[in-house]
């Protein structure tokens, strides 16, 4: 597209903007609480409401709370819920087999939420490091995060999800091929319409530390993640990778973290025009809410202008920790 201008004084940009009819009128994206996906985190318990210090306003909730928070979700009319298990210590090992347990914490919220609200849809992570004793997304040997070992036991894990009521399956483990053997095996066990939202363009990021804090895997990581997702500097990689992942069966794509990698949602929307998502991940989270805490910014504000921002970057919706904040203001 080519804009065709006239020249000063005809042209004056500042006529549509003079009042707040014509701001709206000419507005060219919008935020709606359709665009939203809310991660929570889960933990034992009941009647559990724990805050995360270093993410203010959010907790981790027993099942009986998620179920109302799922009902308050539907109430406010976003239509995902995404679900992180907070894992104790105790049942990590380095075989990792609590991520395909039936009755794990995770299965057992899908199940719940599915009974109570049958209308929402629920998104699951799909990686290990909620029950790695090493707290990577793979499993490791001598120190080294094996892929192809890793796959068989992603899609252990895929299929217990699917099996409990699991709509939309994430995988986060960002190792090579799950895509396709997660697609083959789900479609082989009758799981024809589950939905694999892929974190395809996942970076290796300083951005996901309060999230570790608040699924309790910052204690147990060793290392960091850098052998497996991306490294920041890289652009063209992440179209590759996201061509890779629709090929093998991913309904819909994600670019993570979302704030300082908008160029990267605005290239993957341009180059393949599938439904792109971008996760506005713990740190920024804290850093918006901790800024606005101490009077530094305006919180309401820099919340809705950094989500309408993931809109006009290209995406279609959001994963948000601030989303039942933003849809109770966007219904006014
Ligand atoms: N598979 C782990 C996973 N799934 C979502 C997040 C981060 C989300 C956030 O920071 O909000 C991470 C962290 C990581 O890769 O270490």
């Amino acid at each position: 597209m080519r804009p065709i201008q006239a020249a000063y004084p005809a042209a004056r940009f500042r006529r549509i903007r003079r009042s707040d009819s014509l701001r709206r009128l000419t507005q060219e994206t919008v935020l709606t609480v359709d665009d939203l996906i809310w991660p929570i985190f889960i933990r034992d318990g009941e009647g559990v409401q724990e805050p995360i210090s270093s993410m203010p306003g959010v907790f981790r909730l027993s099942i009986d709370m998620a179920v109302k928070a799922a009902e308050q979700a539907a109430g406010l009319g976003i239509p995902a819920i995404c679900l992180f298990p907070y894992t104790d210590p105790s049942v990590k090992t380095e075989t990792c087999e609590e991520a395909w347990n039936p009755d794990n914490l995770t299965n057992r919220c899908i199940r719940a939420i599915k009974a109570a609200v049958p209308d929402i849809a629920i998104m699951t992570d799909i990686a290990l490091d909620p029950y790695n004793a090493n707290g990577h997304d793979g499993l490791v040997r001598d120190g080294i995060i094996l892929n192809d070992e890793t796959i068989e036991a992603l899609v252990r894990m895929a299929l217990v999800q699917a099996d409990c009521g699991a709509d939309i399956l994430g995988p986060s483990d960002m190792m090579d091929g799950r895509i396709g053997a997660i697609r083959t095996a789900l479609e082989g066990a009758g799981h024809k319409d589950v939905t694999i939202l892929s974190y395809s363009a996942k970076y290796a990021s300083a951005f996901y530390g309060p999230f570790r804090d608040a699924v309790g895997a910052s204690g147990a990581l060793k290392g960091d993640k850098k052998t497996y997702q991306m490294n920041p500097g890289n652009s063209d990689e992440a179209l590759r990778l996201i061509e890779r992942d629709l090929r093998e069966g991913a309904d819909m794509v994600m670019v993570k973290p979302g704030m300082p990698y908008l160029d990267i949602c605005r290239r993957v929307k341009d180059a393949f025009g599938v439904p792109t998502y971008a996760y506005q991940v713990s740190g920024e989270y804290a850093m918006i809410r901790g800024a606005a805490d101490r009077g530094w910014i305006k919180g309401e504000a820099a919340m809705m202008e950094s989500l309408l921002c993931f809109k006009r970057a290209g995406c279609d919706g959001i994963l948000t920790y601030f989303a039942p904040e933003v849809a109770r203001l966007l219904r006014g």
